[in-house]
């Protein structure tokens, strides 16, 4: 894919160039060290540095052209300089265009909220491949384009990796993209050029303060999703919002767009309703209640949280005009998605389960769903996350408290702080909740997380739960100067088989 620079430069407001625009850009780039030659080097001011200092190197790796927001008063034979107001809209003004618009050559599903993205584009995937579709998928565990599995960076790619994998699922012969749309990206507009056909609104609770410094922020962010949606009359397909009511802030992503709605929920009146929810240990059941009557619905996935889940997945299936005839059997048949709720089996007398819990709420979430489940103790084993949202550490403690029996706390990629001080923050929500529960709990501070599922499993009797929650499908430890390999599911299984 290569484009004439003099267009590029005819996308963007207000700019200045140095040196000629007649050349032929033959990618484009944000990370000089992905730079090869013919390139466009765009040059962000990052949080950690200024990509403006990375001019150089690009030039020398074979750049031919920059895009800046600050001045460089060098003059380099070869390099066109493109000076703009601000790189970052410049870069999303010119992506799309680069890349042809894939965004406009497939249905695009977008599902937003604090939990449960990664599950329900896996449980939409599922239904649309069932339907007879190519399907293509973007999130947290990786990006999937037919056949070929990629690993990613972040849930939601910046927009020049996003829309050169939405090309490349073009070039396959997708027909649908379903990706998880984080809070993150809606804020820096990493969406840019995806033209989205169906938004999700799981729901929203605490996170990503560190990022959004208030909730009206984050709730805001996750709104210019259902924002971008528009009216049905002003697009040329069908759009719609699928939104979780029992949610509160789902009546304001309702009201953030002019198109389509297909409601759901399980307490406040919505268009699709989980009546007669079972929810056991082997899987959870309900029936669907709307307009079509009553459907029975029996899931090998568990926990009230699924069903949300689930009907979301049924909600933008709905949208896209798929039978229940297809929906129904390709739910029922969906066996799990890596790291959720994941069972350990290496033939231990007890439960060991690992999950992706990172949050206030999906901590709550799951500990509520094993709670329901246990025939005797709940041990968590948890942490909470290095250069991130802080206030939700006390919040995880105490619900860790509320709801196990014996708290271990300990490290989940402390990146680049002090693991100790993070599980300070933590122990203060711990020992708060203790207290009102007349410490009648255990509870452990354990920095290595190895030993805290170790003392963990040691402590396991028959018929307890263990959850280790935290990093789910992550196969790493994120420290300061380094990152070590590191699967929960994998070391608990070592530590079983080390105990027999
Ligand atoms: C806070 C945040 O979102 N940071 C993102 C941001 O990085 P940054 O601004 O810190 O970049 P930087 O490291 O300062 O570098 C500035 C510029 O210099 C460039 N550079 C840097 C070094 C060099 O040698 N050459 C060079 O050109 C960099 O490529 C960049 O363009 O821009 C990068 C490129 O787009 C992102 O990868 C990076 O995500 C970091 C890795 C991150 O951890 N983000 C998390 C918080 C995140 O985005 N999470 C969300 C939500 C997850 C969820 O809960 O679902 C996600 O979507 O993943
Ligand atoms: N609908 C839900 N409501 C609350 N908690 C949930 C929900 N779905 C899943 N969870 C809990 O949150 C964890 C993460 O789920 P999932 O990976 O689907 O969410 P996510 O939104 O993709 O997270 P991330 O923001 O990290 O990408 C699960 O392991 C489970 O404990
Ligand atoms: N997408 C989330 C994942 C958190 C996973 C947890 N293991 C952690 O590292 O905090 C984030 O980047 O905040
Ligand atoms: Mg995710």
């Amino acid at each position: 894919m290569s484009k004439q620079l003099q267009k590029l430069i005819e996308l963007l407001p207000d700019v200045t160039v140095t040196g000629s625009p007649d050349r032929i850009i033959e990618s484009i780039t944000y990370d000089s060290r992905r730079v090869t030659p013919g390139a466009l080097f765009i040059c962000l001011t990052g949080n950690k540095v200024d990509g403006h200092n990375y001019i150089i190197d690009a030039y020398d790796k074979g750049a031919v052209a920059v895009l800046v927001e600050k001045n460089f008063p060098q003059t380099i034979e070869g390099l066109t300089v493109i000076k703009v107001a601000s790189t970052r809209a410049a870069m999303q003004q010119i992506a799309p265009y680069f890349f042809d618009y894939p965004g406009r050559k497939l249905r695009i599903i977008g599902i937003t909220g604090t939990n449960g993205k990664t599950t329900t584009t896996y449980l939409i995937r599922q239904i649309l491949m069932q339907a007879g579709y190519k399907v293509g998928l973007i999130g947290t565990i990786q990006t999937i384009i037919g056949e070929q599995v990629l690993p990613v960076k972040n849930t939601t790619p910046d927009v020049i990796d996003l829309q050169s994998i939405l090309a490349d699922m073009v070039t396959q012969g997708m027909d649908y993209a379903v990706m998880e749309v984080s809070s993150h990206a809606l804020a820096l507009n990493r969406v840019a050029g995806c033209e989205f056909d169906v938004g999700v609104f799981t729901n929203i609770t605490q996170d990503h303060l560190d990022f959004h410094e208030n909730f009206d922020n984050y709730i805001e962010a996750k709104a210019k999703l259902f924002r971008s949606l528009g009216s049905p009359d002003s697009s040329k397909y069908r759009k719609t919002a699928v939104i979780n009511l029992d949610d509160a802030a789902g009546e304001i992503m309702l009201k953030s767009t002019a198109c389509s709605v297909i409601s759901y929920g399980v307490e406040h009146p919505a268009e699709l309703m989980a009546r007669e929810i079972k929810v056991k240990a082997n899987g959870a059941s309900f029936e669907i209640a709307g307009s079509h009557g009553r459907i029975p619905l029996n899931l090998k996935i568990t926990g009230m949280f699924n069903v949300y889940n689930v009907l979301g997945a049924i909600g933008a299936a709905v949208a896209e005009g798929i039978d229940k005839a297809i929906i129904m059997p390709a739910l029922e048949s969906f066996e799990s998605v890596p790291g959720r709720f994941e069972l350990v089996q290496a033939g231990q007398p007890y439960t060991v389960i690992v999950d992706y819990a990172h949050t206030p709420d999906g901590l709550e979430n799951v500990l509520k769903t094993a709670k329901q489940f246990a025939r005797n103790k709940v041990l968590v084993v948890f942490g909470c996350g290095g250069d991130r949202d802080r206030t939700k550490r006390p919040i995880m403690g105490k619900t860790a408290v509320k709801y196990a029996d014996i708290i271990i706390a300990t490290s989940d990629n402390p990146r680049t702080e002090n693991p100790e001080d993070i599980l300070k923050d933590v122990e203060v929500g711990i020992k708060e909740a203790m207290a009102s529960f007349g410490d009648t709990k255990q509870y452990e501070i354990i920095v290595d997380r190895r030993q805290a599922i170790q003392y963990a499993l040691k402590l396991a009797r028959e018929q307890d739960i263990i959850l280790i929650a935290g990093k789910g499908h992550e196969t790493y430890q994120i420290l300061k100067d380094r990152t070590i390999d590191f699967d929960d599911r994998e070391i608990a299984r070592e530590i079983i088989g080390e105990m027999r």
